[in-house]
């Protein structure tokens, strides 16, 4: 579209708006409208999310449901959910949503369903087989371990998922390795029995350098337990988009577990590509797990804006990036189990919407992605809520906690009074005459998620529930969110990095900062 978001009638609606918003506290707000908590509430099936401590009134919310119109939201939610290739810079769809359809959707090809539905069932044999110790390693014992190993999209939505679900009686240790630094795997296999252990090598594109490297690294750590070649397949699952790429690297095409390259690396948890969490949750739970993500979509798909969550949770951060020039975003779950969600949510967030350029090429002038953050509550209360009570910067919060736990445990009720009380806190602030170093200013606005429990199927409906949000932020934004290109540029230098390690002399290419650093790498390791 030619309209450039600033352009836009509603755009300027709010411009006009917002001075009036920004000079209010919020705690004024509440004291205007009694109906603020039932007009800013919102409850989708087990989620309770509380936006009314923003510094919005309808009027901002009813303006960015007239954005969302002017910027043809609803013709790009069509678009997403029917497989339109709407990643333009790779030329794909983006259809993760497919991954979590009913049987019965009919905007779906019917080979795409079967794929979908052949490769789970694939997934559900294999967590059969391996329960009830059928895959063997080289000595012939049942395997009772599995390494997952992935990083970026491949590693932290299954890692997530795992730890916060994976409590099903399994008689399988599944543990995570991304990391490129040899003690990430070395510690994870101090205490494995090579002959028992299973590596999962998940990786859309099977080419990215720390999971290949993990890789290579396991096979040797197999040879020399005393695997022989011939032998090694039976240690080794792919879970990719490249089966080609997989089989070539020695992956028996019999244990490759697809997934399609429709499907982005962060939005990639409902697939094979998280067989390692699958395996740990088992299917029952994993099929909740879609069915939670499915209830979002539909929620998504079928709502007007103003009674949809996630554009509403975009707008108010697209109101907050943009307007009152918030930089950051922090992600407070109050909740041990999502302990791994604001890692997640960082890549969600800020590998798609960190972008400077329109879909149709064009630089933008406003600002995207906020630097997305956080930690769990309550040991976040100890290390940065400082800042957020009494800082510069102004950083909103997402808090989000469970609602029911053991009510005889007094702990599980004060980490809830907890995070209700920092929310509080952090709007209404407090002033403390002759202490002013006491005082917190407040007017500092946060979200409120609140779920009965962590369900399979809340997590999915939580997960989904961000991904429709960076979306809609993405086409307020004017760009693509389902491409990485500068992730490209660090891939690429580290490849001519080594190649400068081989051959010192051709070196000279390099900035000079970057060639003394490298200077040192070959002094403290004899590479010269
Ligand atoms: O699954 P792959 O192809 O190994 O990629 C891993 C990750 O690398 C990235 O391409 C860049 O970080 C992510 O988008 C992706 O999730």
């Amino acid at each position: 579209m030619n309209l450039r978001l600033t352009e836009a009638r509603a755009w300027q609606a709010l411009t006009e708006h917002f001075p009036e918003m920004r000079d209010q506290h919020l705690r004024n707000l509440f004291a205007a409208d009694p109906e603020r908590v039932r007009c800013h509430t919102l409850e989708v099936g087990p989620l309770y999310a509380d936006f009314s401590k923003q510094p919005i009134t309808a009027t901002t919310l009813d303006l960015f449901a007239r954005l969302a119109d002017e910027m043809e939201l609803s013709s790009a939610r069509k678009q997403l959910f029917n497989g339109a290739n709407i990643n333009v810079t790779e030329n794909r769809a983006a259809l993760h949503t497919a991954l979590r359809a009913a049987d019965t959707d009919a905007s779906l090809a019917a080979e795409t369903q079967s794929a979908i539905r052949h490769e789970l069932a694939r997934m559900t044999d294999l967590h059969r087989r391996l329960t009830i110790g059928q895959v063997t390693g080289f000595s012939g014992q049942a395997i009772s371990h599995v390494i997952h190993i992935g990083i970026g999209g491949s590693d932290l939505g299954p890692r997530l998922l795992a730890e916060a679900l994976g409590t099903q009686q399994t008689n399988l240790d599944i543990r995570f390795v991304a990391n490129l630094d040899p003690a990430d795997l070395e510690r994870t296999l101090a205490d494995c029995a090579p002959a028992r252990t299973l590596f999962i090598i998940s990786s859309k594109s099977f080419t990215t350098l720390e999971t290949r490297s993990n890789f290579d690294a396991a096979r040797r750590w197999l040879q020399a337990a005393g695997c022989h070649d011939a032998d090694l397949q039976r240690h080794f699952i792919a879970a990719t988009a490249s089966s080609d790429t997989a089989i070539a690297a020695g992956i028996d095409a019999n244990n490759i577990y697809r997934f399609w390259d429709w499907v982005g690396g962060r939005y990639s948890v409902w697939s094979a590509a998280g067989l390692g969490a699958f395996l740990a949750v088992g299917p029952a739970s994993f099929e909740q797990f879609l069915a939670g993500a499915r209830r979002m979509d539909q929620h998504f798909r079928d709502s007007d804006w103003r009674h949809n969550l996630p554009a509403l949770l975009a707008f108010i951060s697209v109101w907050q990036v943009n307007f009152f020039n918030y930089g950051s975003h922090a992600i407070v779950p109050y909740d041990q189990r999502l302990s791994r969600l604001p890692d997640y949510l960082c890549q969600l967030v800020m590998e798609s919407n960190g972008k400077s350029l329109r879909q149709d090429g064009q630089p933008i002038d406003w600002q995207t992605a906020p630097v997305t953050w956080g930690g769990v509550g309550s040991n976040a209360q100890h290390s940065f809520f400082q800042a957020l009570h009494q800082g510069t910067r102004v950083v909103p919060v997402d808090f989000m906690a469970p609602l029911a736990g053991d009510a005889s445990d007094t702990r599980q009720r004060n980490l809830l009074l907890s995070c209700l009380a920092q929310s509080r806190a952090l709007m209404c602030g407090q002033h403390h005459p002759g202490e002013p170093q006491r005082d917190c200013p407040g007017n500092r606005p946060s979200n409120t998620l609140l779920y009965p429990q962590l369900s399979a199927e809340v997590l999915g409906m939580l997960l989904a529930l961000y991904e429709h949000k960076t979306f809609v932020q993405a086409q307020l934004w004017q760009i693509n969110p389902f491409d990485q290109w500068g992730v490209e540029l660090g891939k690429s230098m580290t490849r001519e990095l080594a190649q400068q390690v081989e051959t010192p002399a051709s070196n000279t290419s390099l900035d000079a900062s970057t060639r003394s650093l490298l200077e040192r790498y070959r002094a403290a390791t004899g590479a010269e």
